[in-house]
């Protein structure tokens, strides 16, 4: 008999080729693989931000003890991940004593639900005490006068933020590498990339330089890094979050999103950031849950903690172009689920790979005239130039990258009169089927699961010359983007590679403003997946 594992590929290598449209799930492998052998020193526990919290309260440890060990671990590991554009070292120092001050005189209401907690902002979220580039050279300098809502209400929360985390440029890329600045590795390999855009907001909280961190999905930018890196990443639904303050990419699909190393912390840092603001007519004013307490009052003992919800896993994620290594580990997961007592059935979204055109298409057009601003005048840096057009064309030609002069292009071409009703038109349209098939989709099951990414991280350089297979890539997020729905990844096991083995996250999808279920079915099936630690290598000698 071979391994339950090896047993689980030759089943996959039999597929059925013609998909049946929906059907009971019967997962192959009816345990999940056990976890690759390491020897990993603990990083911070499950809960960081409660831990975090304890002590402030009960004395043990200050805020500027945890800020130490935190920049402690961020100074050996900088060198080798390069997660920040910019480290505010001495700020957090300061600001953690200043909060030990007032935890000394005023006692436990200087407590914030963030207090003393470590934040890591990516760096097109405007900051106004640091340098906010957007990862792009034109902005190299730049500092804002305001704060963006998202890192206002962490820092009213309490929250010390440590740095501005690296990027591709203005969001538009999956790796990272197209940062103006530097490339940022994954702490669990660092010859592959960490994901993107918000590769070093993954890449921090993975590596535990900063307790939980804030990014933006614009079509997957959370998710897959968080799938890539081993932690938690949320993309909440579309206005759920204020954008005031991020730098806008393709504003109809822009959500400001949150990694934590834990469900629970991730939670955390939602409760602080959702909910309406005057300053971005997007928002939503619907109701902010506590979701961080509706997880804590779980009882997780329960032996069917997720009886009566059902769950749909998308078919066409589990197909061809997806490594075998990743499937086996999202049916190994969905068997999980089953376990825990919800009902599994395979559902299939006959739009979902129209999706991916018609995102490229939609941002594209949105970044070609959101990106307008930045011509050496209103924003960017100036170049010396003898009349406007030259100083307009110079600041850009130097300033911008290849990718985003690529998808400005394309944006505009897209936009432009003879051509706008076969792209542009077209890919609205797509628009209107992805979400019907969501909404059908929905209405039968509580969530959907997928993949997050089609492959776990890939090499450094290995798409860097080849956009299209980079784009095909995000066949896995850029659907809930068109839809405007939330979306959490948890990791959920393991394929080769690296000395460890690399993470594999698990997407789950849900109806508009169902993070706090998301949350909870992503808490439930976190906290019992006890084979798995998601520390990486790296911090092997911490
Ligand atoms: N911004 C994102 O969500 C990333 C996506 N890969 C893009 O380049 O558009």
């Amino acid at each position: 008999m071979p391994p339950p594992l090896q047993a689980h590929r030759m089943l996959l290598s039999h597929r059925r080729a013609s998909p049946i449209p929906r059907r009971r799930f019967t997962a192959a492998v009816s345990s999940l693989p056990s976890a690759p052998a390491k020897t990993l020193a603990p990083g911070p526990g499950p809960s960081s931000i409660l831990s975090i919290r304890e002590s402030l309260l009960s004395g043990e440890r200050t805020a500027a003890d945890i800020t130490a060990e935190y920049l402690s671990r961020l100074r050996r590991t900088e060198p080798i991940v390069r997660s920040f554009i910019h480290v505010a070292d001495a700020a957090a120092e300061r600001e953690a004593q200043e909060l030990d001050r007032r935890i000394a005189s005023g006692g436990q209401d200087a407590v914030g639900p963030l207090a003393g907690v470590l934040v890591g902002v990516k760096d097109n979220l405007c900051t106004a005490n640091m340098p906010s580039t957007g990862g792009s050279r034109i902005l190299d300098g730049y500092q804002p006068a305001y704060d963006a809502t998202a890192v206002r209400r962490l820092r009213e929360a309490g929250a010390i933020v440590v740095g501005k985390t690296n990027l591709d440029e203005f969001g538009m890329g999956s790796t990272t590498e197209g940062s103006g600045f530097q490339v940022t590795t994954n702490p669990w390999d660092d010859s592959r990339v960490p994901g993107g855009s918000s590769g070093g907001s993954a890449s921090a909280v993975s590596a535990r330089q900063c307790v939980v961190s804030l990014g933006s999905d614009t079509g997957g930018s959370v998710r897959q890094p968080a799938s890539f890196c081993g932690v938690v990443g949320l993309k909440p639904t579309y206005g759920r979050v204020s954008r005031y303050g991020l730098m806008a990419y393709a504003s109809s699909l822009d959500v400001v999103g949150c990694f934590g190393s834990s469900v629970v912390d991730t939670a955390t840092m939602l409760s602080v950031i959702a909910g309406h603001d005057k300053m971005d007519s997007t928002s939503s004013s619907h109701d902010v849950p506590d979701y961080r307490s509706d997880l804590v009052s779980l009882n997780l003992l329960e032996s069917k903690p997720l009886n009566n919800l059902r769950i749909g896993i998308i078919q066409e994620t589990l197909g061809d172009g997806v490594d075998t290594g990743v499937i086996s580990s999202i049916k190994a997961a969905a068997s999980h689920l089953e376990q825990l007592g919800s009902v599994v059935e395979e559902v299939s979204l006959p739009s979902f790979s129209l999706g991916l055109p018609a995102y490229y298409i939609l941002a594209s057009s949105e970044a070609s005239s959101n990106l307008s601003r930045y011509d050496g005048i209103r924003y960017g840096r100036q170049v010396s130039a003898d009349d406007l057009n030259e100083l307009y064309g110079d600041s850009r030609s130097n300033g911008l990258g290849h990718e985003v002069k690529m998808r400005i292009l394309m944006g505009t071409y897209a936009l432009s009169a003879g051509y706008y009703d076969a792209y542009y038109k077209r890919a609205q349209q797509v628009r209107t089927l992805v979400k019907k098939s969501f909404e059908e989709a929905l209405r039968r099951y509580d969530i959907l699961v997928s993949p997050a990414a089609p492959s776990a991280a890939y090499k450094i350089g290995e798409k860097a010359n080849d956009p299209l297979a980079m784009y095909a890539g995000d066949i896995m997020t850029v659907n809930v983007n068109l839809a405007g729905l939330p979306a959490l990844v948890v990791p959920c096991g393991f394929v080769d590679g690296g000395s460890a083995g690399l993470p594999v996250g698990l997407q789950m999808i849900g109806s508009p403003f169902s993070e706090g279920n998301l949350l909870r079915v992503g808490h439930i099936f976190e906290q019992t997946l006890q084979d798995f630690s998601f520390v990486p290598p790296l911090l092997a000698d911490s």
